[in-house]
């Protein structure tokens, strides 16, 4: 493994992040990289903006596939770093340059000494929304190949690097985006009792929907309902005609997801009566829980013990990701890999440290060998 190649390759791809499906030049650096292995048992596949690049056993019983999520994040990213990102508005704050990185550096060392199977790496797009694994999942190209297990890591800034952590069942929550669309009377700041104030009405929505997690879900279970943006008005002295709040809701089963969204509709229906406006909702993109298989989990403990990685049982996130499509499928699990980083994901001064890619492609390449 050229360590010092693949830190250049994470570096390169950190200054170019794009949003899903828009990830063309992420697309032409990995095919370059690949490329440059020069290796005749690699075919490359474009799939939208991402890839599916198979190598081919020695003599293949089965195959085992390998993804990793290649899209950044729309933040203004605060890192001062030398290599920061060359696209102001857009940041890799979720750690897929890493994810990318470790997954060209498996697929080089597995291309060099192939196993016995075929092995599938899947560089897949927009995972940040609107969601790329299922539209993959569901490609024919995919199809064709019957993988018969598959795993995926995401880096863990509060762990340390050299410890690796999962766990038997929920590991990720299920997620729906939320998008809502207030529209009511404006006018004259000065007459509001002329008015609909959607200012007003949206700022009470937000307040009011918290209730849902307090008094509709069972104290027990879990949700979560996030209001990450607002937006309202044109200028100060005019009451604002119309709102828009975009959000996500987490919940740790997908029956819960359903209790969250009826009650929301409920409130929908009460607002729009008493602050007399019309409210539109949309779901966006829904991704369904990641949840691991035991069997390949202790697997993992024991291969990267003997690699000199900790394992560490993880406790389940709130965290979203559309690899659980994958895993609703197809036998297998995901991990957190430790990047030790005072500032978390989706932090616009997050600053993953280096030293756990080689961790990641050890970790990835001894569970390949052993699965
Ligand atoms: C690992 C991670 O941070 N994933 C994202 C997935 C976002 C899904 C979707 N856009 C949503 O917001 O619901 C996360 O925010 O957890």
């Amino acid at each position: 493994m050229n360590i010092e190649k693949l830190l250049a390759t994470r570096r390169q791809l950190h200054q170019i992040p794009e949003l899903g499906f828009q990830e063309f030049k992420t697309q032409a650096l990995l095919i370059k990289k690949i490329e440059e292995m020069g290796r005749s048992n690699i075919e490359i596949m474009k799939w939208k903006t991402g890839l599916f690049v198979f190598v081919k056993g020695k003599n293949p019983t089965k195959t085992i596939a390998y993804r990793s999520d290649i899209d950044g994040l729309p933040i203004k990213e605060d890192t001062g770093l030398e290599f920061r990102s060359e696209h102001s508005e857009n940041m890799h704050a979720c750690g897929h340059d890493l994810h990318m990185t470790i997954a060209l550096g498996a697929l080089e060392h597995i291309s060099e000494q192939p196993i016995n199977d075929n092995v599938l790496f899947i560089f897949q797009p927009a995972e940040e929304g609107p969601g790329g694994a299922e539209p993959m999942l569901a490609s024919e190209t995919f199809k064709n190949w019957k993988v018969d297990s598959i795993f995926a890591l995401h880096i863990a800034p509060e762990l340390p690097v050299g410890t690796v952590s999962s766990r038997e069942g929920l590991l990720f929550a299920n997620t729906s985006e939320l998008f809502l669309d207030f529209t009511g009377k404006g006018g004259h700041a000065a007459y509001p009792h002329l008015t609909k104030d959607m200012i007003v009405t949206a700022s009470s929505f937000v307040t009011q929907l918290q209730q849902i997690i307090s008094r509709k879900i069972d104290p027990l279970d879990s949700g979560v309902i996030t209001i990450g943006k607002m937006t309202a008005g044109t200028v100060q002295n005019i009451i604002a005609e119309t709102a828009r709040l975009e959000g996500t809701i987490r919940t740790l089963q997908p029956a819960t997801m359903e209790i969250i969204k009826t009650e929301l509709e409920h409130i929908i229906r009460g607002f729009e009566i008493v602050y007399d406006c019309k409210i539109d909702v949309d779901y966006g993109a829904m991704y369904y829980q990641v949840s691991n298989q035991g069997e390949y989990v202790n697997r993992f403990a024991e291969v990267v013990g003997k690699e000199g990685i900790e394992y560490v049982e993880a406790n389940a996130a709130m965290t979203g990701e559309d690899f659980g499509y994958f895993l609703k499928e197809i036998p297998g699990f995901m991990f957190w890999l430790g990047v030790d980083s005072p500032y978390g994901l989706h932090h616009s001064k997050l600053n993953p440290d280096e030293d756990a890619i080689k961790v990641g492609i050890n970790a990835v390449t001894a569970m390949i060998r052993d699965l």
